[in-house]
């Protein structure tokens, strides 16, 4: 686009602005006009490319840490609102187990059921999708309401169904054009019929909230809606107070949607990534059957003995590129971003495909290569550039139970099986369907006991 520094920028027709070089990213938000016009405004949307990438665009010398400093700028303060209910979610997230020993063992004991739901395929072509989909949303279940549901549980298959046509709802034209012009979705019914999906969800979590609260007891606390009900009832008559039924439903459903399908899709690259790349398989088998043995289960301290194994989990989550523009923020007052000025008002999307398919940073930056996070005596490195769940204050709050979910469920699976496809089936094709998240295409696989 050839910018120079400290020129103001914007798109006049959608006010959309993308700086940085990955256009292919803007196909996440539906196919946007870029142009090179003049001064953004409160309602903008800048695609910010956090890299060095992006340094050359505007002629800076940034490093890549500069995603940091930067972040800091644009999202250093928001509403009490989110403050008090993020700090809330991650201790109640904490104190039911995230990162101790009682979640570990339920996901454990989850990838245990897994595996039985995949042997029940006797060796055929299936689909993992719904398979993968219903373990991990059985982990949220577990911690949001306390419970699980089994793989042939029609009514939960429907909801990871909707889970899914979200997806699809937000990336379609309909939901870009409420975007872009907001006071349409304030049209008598109109964001019901667009957003058809998300009542549909909205209205089964309610109900499972409602009949929750029939048996809540203020001495047992069993999960998250009973300890968002214990503060509820705490902070009743301060006007000041974030925990209401409203906050309770959406907290309940954000944990739902951003905590099922990205655990579920990277695993299902990660398949596919297994099924392209044998050799990769067979060298994390390998690994497995030395430190795990196999009939132990795995549990999370097996990770600091098994370099290549974590190496290739983390290559699964630069390659998918799951969110690809992560999340939109939006500026509290006027700032500069590497030397962009960005007005109070401005949303903001962090470009993360530009860092974790950073040329300069990665030897392969298109390919999937597990070197990238092994040094020389194939131990494990840390990779700065690693950032699928982004940065700064508003970072993934889920990052640690992902983290659990991709490596107990990722090895547990392995330990089992190989998983091949017959000869004559076509290999998975791995260019992403874009939506929001990038999904692979659907593809099927056979789970042959090792
Ligand atoms: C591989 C799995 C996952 C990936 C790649 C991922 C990635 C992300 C990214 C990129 C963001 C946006 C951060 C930003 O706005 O800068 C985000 C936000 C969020 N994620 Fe995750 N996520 C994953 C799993 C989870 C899980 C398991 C949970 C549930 C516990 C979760 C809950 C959330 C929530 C609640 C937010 C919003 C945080 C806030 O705005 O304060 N995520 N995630």
């Amino acid at each position: 686009m050839g910018m120079r520094r400290s020129r103001k920028l914007c798109s006049r027709s959608l006010r959309i602005l993308l700086i940085g070089p990955h256009l292919n990213c803007m196909k996440a938000s539906g196919s946007l006009e870029i142009t090179k016009e003049y001064g953004l405004q409160s309602g903008s949307i800048v695609f910010f490319a956090p890299a060095e990438k992006a340094s050359t665009e505007v002629n800076t010398t940034a490093p890549l840490v500069s995603i940091k400093k930067c972040w800091g700028v644009v999202t250093a303060k928001y509403g009490q609102s989110w403050k008090d209910l993020r700090r809330f979610t991650l201790s109640t997230l904490r104190d039911f187990g995230m990162g101790k020993k009682s979640l570990e063992e339920r996901v454990g004991e989850e990838a245990g059921y897994l595996c039985d739901a995949f042997q029940s395929e006797q060796g055929q072509l299936f689909d993992p999708h719904y398979k993968l989909n219903t373990a991990v949303a059985n982990i949220i279940s577990f911690i949001v309401f306390g419970d699980r549901f089994d793989y042939d549980d029609y009514k939960f298959q429907k909801l990871l169904n909707l889970n899914q046509a979200m997806f699809e709802v937000e990336s379609g034209t309909m939901a870009q054009i409420a975007t872009a012009i907001p006071w349409l979705a304030k049209l008598p019914g109109l964001a019901k019929m667009i957003y058809r999906p998300h009542v549909d969800v909205l209205e089964y979590l309610q109900k499972i909230i409602s009949d929750h609260q029939k048996t809540w007891n203020p001495a047992c606390t069993r999960d998250l809606i009973d300890a968002f009900t214990l503060q509820m009832e705490k902070a009743k008559g301060d006007k000041e107070n974030h925990f209401n039924e409203k906050n309770l439903l959406f907290t309940t459903f954000d944990l739902f949607t951003a905590g099922s399908e990205t655990s579920t899709t990277t695993l299902r690259w990660g398949l596919l990534y297994m099924l392209q790349y044998p050799d990769v398989q067979r060298k994390v088998q390998e690994e497995i059957d030395k430190v795990i043995g196999k009939s132990r289960k795995p549990v999370m301290a097996d990770v600091l003995q098994m370099s290549y194994t974590n190496a290739v989990i983390h290559e699964i989550q630069r390659c998918a590129d799951l969110v690809p523009l992560s999340l939109i923020h939006m500026t509290y007052r006027d700032t500069e971003v590497q030397g962009f000025s960005i007005p109070k008002g401005v949303a903001v999307c962090p470009n993360l495909s530009s860092v974790l398919k950073d040329e300069k940073v990665w030897e392969k930056p298109f390919q999937f290569y597990p070197e990238h996070f092994l040094d020389a005596d194939g131990k494990f490195v840390k990779q700065e550039a690693f950032l699928p769940f982004s940065t700064g204050r508003r970072a993934c709050l889920g990052e640690r139970l992902a983290r659990m979910e991709l490596f107990l469920f990722f090895t547990s699976l392995l330990q089992r099986f190989s998983f091949q496809i017959p000869d004559g089936e076509p290999c998975p094709r791995d260019d992403p369907i874009v939506y929001i998240v990038q999904i692979p295409h659907p593809y099927k696989l056979c789970a042959k006991i090792r």
